[in-house]
């Protein structure tokens, strides 16, 4: 071989081995025993070049590349899984907007194909702020210590939250002073500090009023409990009375037949008449006596008996007060705890029941069940613009609107804050489509009038059909994703969104 030759051929290997090392420092970290084999790999190729070493170090390194079960496309696979599984999370934890878009924009950036692992990490950095400003810790970040808008929405929320919960305590207790000027301050805001103790306030009372229900409801087994030995007892005392009643009868039934057979006695050996009738005369007045004595003794003891009926009524009466007022109590309370305090329409936990029912019964006749989340739009303006109340009577004209144009087969509950969700029953998507469209603009033509000017409100919704064999959160997932959709394209609109 020529020196020329035979130079380049040195200059290639350098350069193969140099770019051979370089590849290994990009692999390390696969498991310990590559990364052992890479690094005298490294030595072989490194300074003087040895390439028999290098070979057999290869060989080993590629068997042990072989074996691995990861490469680096698969741990990214599994890392976008993951990702995807926490922006769910995420978004099923937060309810505002802003947050919720951002982490929908993160989730659908992992849909597209990702060319390689270098693209995982800006996705992860996107994931991270989303959970920031998800969780509020970009507040630390704010500038002069102001709160940014996520704080003040939460608060917000929780203010309303709140609102709620007094409202249901204020219906209870209407005399409550404490609690009314708790809704008066909610109404005009609260730093966080008041906000704070107002919960842990509320919590007392809500601790306290379940006490005294249970203490109630504990006083009133005990008086039903009470009433019913007492009744248990004049029972006893009736059929012992009788058992006493029925002996004397027997024995005065008896002292008869022992004056007749006397009389018997006495006449048969007597041929006086004048004797005669002086003997029947003495036994027919013993008789009498003891007729009127059995008489005297029954009708005392049909008084007995009457007063202890007339007493073993009073008290049965009065338990049926007392059981029916507990009844109707227990149906008030039953109704309460499933009815949004301001709107009056079902809320979530009513909605939980009956859709877990409809669900079971859908799917065991095979017939398609739907979801639409509403969302009236911008209705923060109407309280920034209106106030409080203005949003809250906005709310209750909107529920009775969905209520009252609902048919008998569907179903509608408040979801929370601004938002209602609607079960239907029977409706295809295509169906599903016009009848959500028939609700929203009902919902946009009605008469709203604050401080003289008539407004128009609409609302977004998203609608989904849910399907054979997943769970319900899933379709409401699906649904939600078409009401932020149905947001992002403009509002006043439906999405159904029935393909993922
Ligand atoms: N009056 C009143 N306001 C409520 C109630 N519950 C929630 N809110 C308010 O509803 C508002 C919801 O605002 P956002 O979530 O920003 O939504 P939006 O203004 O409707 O905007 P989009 O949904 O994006 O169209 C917040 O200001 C809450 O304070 C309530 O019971 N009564």
């Amino acid at each position: 071989m020529e020196a020329k030759q035979l130079q380049s051929l040195r200059a290639h290997s350098e350069q193969l081995a140099g770019f051979i090392v370089r590849l290994t420092s990009y692999y390390e970290g696969l498991s310990a025993e590559i990364d052992k084999e890479l690094q005298s790999l490294r030595g072989h190729l490194s300074g003087k070049i040895d390439f028999t070493l290098a070979t057999l170090s290869m060989n080993k390194v590629s068997q042990l590349i072989m074996l691995e079960p990861y490469s680096v496309k698969t741990l990214t696979q599994a890392w976008i899984r993951q990702l995807e599984e926490d922006i769910q999370a995420f978004q099923r934890l937060v309810t505002e907007p802003a947050a919720r878009s951002q982490a929908a924009k993160a989730s659908s950036a992992l849909k597209k194909p990702i060319n390689g692992i270098s693209a995982v990490l800006p996705l992860y950095q996107k994931v991270l702020k989303c959970y920031q400003s998800g969780m509020g810790n970009a507040e630390e970040s704010a500038p002069d210590n102001q709160p940014n808008n996520r704080t003040v929405q939460l608060k917000q929320n929780l203010i309303d939250e709140l609102g709620q919960l007094v409202q249901t305590y204020i219906r209870v207790n209407p005399e409550d002073d404490y609690l009314a000027s708790l809704q008066e301050r909610l109404g005009q805001g609260l730093t966080e500090e008041e906000l704070l103790n107002s919960c842990l306030i509320l919590i007392r009372v809500m601790v306290q009023e379940t006490l005294t229900e249970a203490n109630t409801a504990g006083k009133i087994i005990q008086r039903l409990n009470n009433a019913l030995g007492n009744i248990n007892g004049d029972v006893q005392s009736s059929i012992s009375k009788s058992a006493e009643s029925f002996e004397a009868r027997q024995s005065r039934n008896q002292e008869l037949r022992n004056v007749l057979e006397d009389m018997e006695d006495a006449l048969e050996g007597e041929n006086n008449i004048d004797d005669l009738k002086q003997q029947a005369q003495h036994y027919l007045g013993q008789m009498a006596n003891s007729l009127s004595a059995g008489e005297e003794a029954e009708r005392q003891e049909q008084e007995g008996l009457m007063s202890l009926l007339v007493s073993m009524q009073q008290q049965l009466s009065s338990l049926q007060k007392q059981t029916n007022s507990y009844r109707k109590k227990l149906v008030e309370q039953r109704i309460n705890m499933y009815t949004d305090p301001l709107t009056r329409v079902p809320n979530r936990m009513a909605y939980n029941e009956r859709a877990s029912k409809e669900w079971d019964r859908c799917q065991a006749q095979n017939r398609p069940l739907s979801i639409a989340v509403v969302d009236v739009d911008h209705f923060k303006r109407i309280n920034d613009k209106y106030g409080h109340a203005a949003g809250d009577k906005t709310l209750q004209a909107i529920a009775r609107h969905l209520k009252t144009n609902l048919t008998s087969s569907e179903f509608m509950a408040r979801w929370g804050g601004e938002e209602f969700i609607i079960l239907l029953p029977d409706h295809a998507s295509d169906k599903l489509l016009n009848r959500l469209n028939e609700l929203r603009e009902g919902l946009a033509k009605l008469p709203f009038k604050f401080k003289q000017e008539r407004l128009t409100v609409t609302a977004s919704i998203g609608g989904t059909q849910c399907r054979t064999g997943e769970k319900l959160d899933a379709a409401f997932e699906r649904a939600d994703k078409g009401l932020y959709k149905a947001k992002s394209d403009g509002r006043n609109q439906v999405v159904i969104q029935d393909n993922e």
